[in-house]
C-alpha cells in the first residue's frame, strides 16, 4: 500500500520501519514545518494517511484527508471534544476515518476487561475505583486519550459515578483519573479496585511503541474502500 506519514515522530518513524517491513511503500512523511503540503496529496497518489501529530493539529488534517478522499487512520489524542465536528464532515464529504486512543491489540482486549469488570464491580459499593496513567516527559495531553478510554468504559457501567476528574479523589460520584509524567516511560494504565479487605487491578504496561504502530499498520491496511468513522473494534472483534 501507499502510506503518507502525516506526523514523523517517535510514531511516525516507527511505523515508517515496520511498514516498510512489511512490503508498503512510504509516499510522504510531513512534519509541523511542511504541514501545508497535505492538501496537495490526492488518492491517486495515497492509499491510506496515518495521522500522529497533536492534539492542536489533528481535527484539521483528518478533515483535508476527507476532501482529498485519502482514507486516514489517526491515533493523536486529545482532540475527541471535536468528534461530532469530525463525524459531520466525514459524512458530509463521504471520508473514512479510523481513530483509535491506543492502537495496541493488547489495551484493546483491556478495554473488554475493564467493561466486564465494572459491570460487576458497580454492585459492590465496598470497593473504591480509580484510574492512573503513566507517560514520558514529553506527552502533551492529560489524561492520556487511553486513560479517558477506560473512564468511559467505567463510567457507563456505574450509576453512581456522575463523570471524572484528572486527579486523585475520595467522592464517591466521581471517578478519579491521576496522570503521571516520568522520564521516557512508553505508556502504563492501571484500573485499581481497593476494599478494606483486599486491592486488585488491570495493569497494562506497553514496553515500545511498536504495538501501537503494528495496530496501526493493520488499520490502515483495513481501511481501503471503508467509508465511515470507525475503530479499533471494528477490524479486531475481540
Ligand atoms: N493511539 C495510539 O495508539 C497512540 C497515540 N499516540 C498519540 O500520537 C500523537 C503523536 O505522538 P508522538 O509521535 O509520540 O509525538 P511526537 O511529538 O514525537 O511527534 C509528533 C509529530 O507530529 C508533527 N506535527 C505536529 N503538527 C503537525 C501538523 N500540523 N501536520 C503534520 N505534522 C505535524 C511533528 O512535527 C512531529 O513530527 C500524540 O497525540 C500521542 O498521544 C502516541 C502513541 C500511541
Ligand atoms: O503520547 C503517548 O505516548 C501515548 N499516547 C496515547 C494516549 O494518550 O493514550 C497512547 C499511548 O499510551 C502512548
Amino acid at each position: 500500500m501507499r502510506i503518507l506519514l502525516i506526523g514523523y515522530g517517535k510514531m511516525g518513524q516507527t511505523i515508517e520501519r515496520l511498514a516498510k517491513a512489511k512490503g508498503h511503500d512510504i509516499v510522504g512523511t510531513l512534519t509541523v514545518d511542511d504541514a501545508h503540503t497535505l492538501s496537495s496529496y490526492t488518492s491517486e497518489q495515497v492509499d491510506v494517511a496515518i495521522e500522529f501529530t497533536s492534539p492542536d493539529a489533528a481535527v484539521e488534517n483528518i478533515i483535508t484527508c476527507f476532501k482529498n478522499n485519502i482514507p486516514v487512520v489517526c491515533g493523536t489524542t486529545g482532540w475527541l471534544q471535536h468528534l461530532p465536528l469530525v463525524k459531520e464532515k466525514c459524512q458530509e464529504l463521504k471520508g473514512s476515518l479510523l481513530y483509535a486512543s491506543n492502537f495496541s491489540v493488547g489495551v484493546n482486549l483491556f478495554f473488554h476487561f475493564n467493561e466486564y469488570v465494572a459491570q460487576k464491580m458497580q454492585q459492590h459499593p465496598n470497593y473504591n475505583v480509580a484510574v492512573k496513567e503513566i507517560h514520558h516527559v514529553h506527552k502533551l495531553d492529560q489524561p492520556s486519550g487511553t486513560a479517558l478510554s477506560i473512564a468511559d468504559g467505567i463510567i457507563k457501567h456505574y450509576p453512581s459515578k456522575k463523570g471524572w476528574i484528572n486527579d486523585k479523589t475520595e467522592e464517591p460520584s466521581i471517578l478519579g483519573v491521576e496522570s503521571e509524567r516520568e522520564g521516557e516511560v512508553v505508556g502504563t494504565h492501571i484500573v485499581k479496585y481497593t476494599s478494606e479487605n483486599d486491592t486488585f487491578e488491570l495493569h497494562h504496561v506497553a514496553h515500545t511503541r511498536e504495538g501501537f504502530a503494528s495496530g496501526a499498520i493493520l488499520a490502515a491496511e483495513w481501511m481501503p474502500g471503508r467509508q465511515g468513522v470507525f475503530g479499533m473494534n471494528d477490524l479486531l472483534q475481540l
